[in-house]
């Protein structure tokens, strides 16, 4: 084998739900700490162990209200719900942790450059240049609404102006040299202010005078994570990205994905190995097959069809609350443009002749990236296939019991992948940057 190495990033949201909408209610799954400091530094240690690459935080900025016009199904039965705001969280995982890099969610549409540059600056010092940022774009209209907007901007314009924003927060960390902080306290120099400059940063949108307050930070500017899937959002990640996250149904799909990103990232000068692509995933672990089986048949079964149904509705951006859920999907109908992405998001569920509950509560399992169910042999079997058989670079991994599967995946799956030469046993560099080229 080469010496390729798979990298691991774990999914997070500062709430009960990430993919899958039912795992809050089960009995190992801790939510009566849901806010507390001690849930995050917990999850950082726990994965550290694990030599994960990184933790990111995916983030929501309002809550979904599409279903029944109401945010009470999000709400009420504990779906997608982004309780507190993870630039807060981060820095408390930091200080309990020293390697593990650390993933803030950050809008390019809602949030000033100055801002994000200053606060990503800021955390990669803190953490002493472990920092990464997942830049979006943004794309739903209740976010819209709650930033003063009264409907989002085009995709083009808003990737246009995603591009303006990542300029110019280059430009604004790299307004600070390295070695411009002197600290001499002898001949009283504080810096070296002929080693700091003006961004001055003037798109067709954005304008940014500088320089950033913050001295350049350990990595020089974060990692750059990216997850748009549309053509210019795929564009938009080959000009910028370092980790690329990528929600595909199954091999083939995810083999397509990746070679049409690196081919992107070769059309654009980039060496394909500077970015690493990782799918989403989503294990249930068991002692035996069987019992791995049961673990999955039980967590499965507890989305309810109500929450699923709503869980379709943000997604598409479509209220399916009037419609009967126990009729066959391929009889539904919703309006034209809302059902290319049902389709895309119901992936092969019509197929199987799932009424439009199933494939609801289906979806709200996983929200369709593949569930890996088995002992951990077959769990790492099957991850070193799909990494070897490029359809990744690694994996995002989303938990199902919380923090139990994280802990499980650490303590079982991690051994057998390092045995097998395929992951890290220890960090060898201290930067995210460093983890990602290991
Ligand atoms: C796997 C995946 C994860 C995403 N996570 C987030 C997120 O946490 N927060 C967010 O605002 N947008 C998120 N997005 C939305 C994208 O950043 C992007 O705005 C959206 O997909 C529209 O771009 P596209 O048309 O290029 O896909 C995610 C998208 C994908 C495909």
């Amino acid at each position: 084998m080469s010496g390729r190495k798979m990298h691991l990033v774990a999914f997070l949201m500062a709430g009960p739900t990430c993919h899958h909408h039912g795992a809050w209610r089960h009995p190992e799954t801790d939510v009566d700490d849901i806010l507390t400091p001690e849930r995050y530094e917990h999850i950082a240690r726990v994965l550290e162990a694990g030599k994960f690459d990184a933790l990111f935080f995916a983030d929501i900025l309002g809550i979904y209200d599409t279903y029944n016009s109401s945010f009470a199904t999000m709400l009420g039965r504990g779906g997608q719900l982004c309780l507190l705001d993870p630039a807060i969280i981060l820095p408390m995982m930091a200080r309990v942790t020293d390697r593990i890099g650390l993933g803030l969610t950050c809008s390019t549409t809602f949030f000033n450059p100055y801002q994000i540059a200053r606060q990503l600056g800021t955390l990669d010092h803190l953490s002493r240049g472990r920092v990464a940022w997942n830049v979006v774009a943004s794309h739903s209209t209740l976010e819209a609404n709650n930033f003063g907007l009264a409907e989002m901007p085009s995709r083009a314009h808003r990737y246009d102006r995603s591009d303006e924003v990542l300029e110019a927060c280059m430009a604004l960390w790299n307004s600070w040299d390295e070695g411009a902080l002197v600290l001499d306290k002898k001949q009283g120099i504080f810096a070296d202010a002929s080693k700091v400059h003006y961004a001055d940063y003037n798109g067709q949108w954005i304008k940014t005078r500088g320089p950033l307050t913050v001295p350049r930070s350990p990595q020089g500017h974060p990692v750059i994570m990216q997850a748009g899937s549309s053509d210019r959002g795929r564009d938009f990640g080959a000009r910028w990205g370092e980790i690329i996250f990528t929600l595909q149904h199954q091999k083939g799909d995810m083999q397509t994905f990746y070679k049409d990103f690196k081919g992107r990232m070769a059309a654009r000068g980039r060496a394909p190995e500077s970015c690493v692509v990782l799918p989403s995933i989503d294990v249930v672990i068991g002692e035996t097959e069987s019992i791995a089986r049961e673990r999955a048949d039980y967590v499965n079964g507890l989305v309810d069809t109500q929450l699923g149904m709503a869980c379709v509705s943000g997604q598409i951006g479509y209220d399916l609350s009037q419609l009967d859920p126990d009729q066959p999907l391929k009889d539904v109908k919703v309006e034209t443009g809302s059902r290319g992405t049902m389709d895309v998001i119901l992936q092969g569920t019509e197929a199987e002749g799932l009424t439009l509950g199933e494939a609801a509560r289906r979806f709200a399992t996983s929200e369709l990236c593949p569930q890996l169910v088995g002992t951990p042999e077959m769990i790492a079997d099957k991850l070193i296939d799909l990494f070897q058989d490029y359809a990744c670079d690694g994996f995002v991994l989303t938990p199902t019991t919380f923090p139990g599967m994280y802990e499980q995946f650490a303590k079982t799956v991690v051994p057998i992948l390092q045995e097998r030469g395929v992951f890290r046993k220890d960090y060898a560099g201290s930067t995210l940057r460093e983890h990602l080229q290991d």
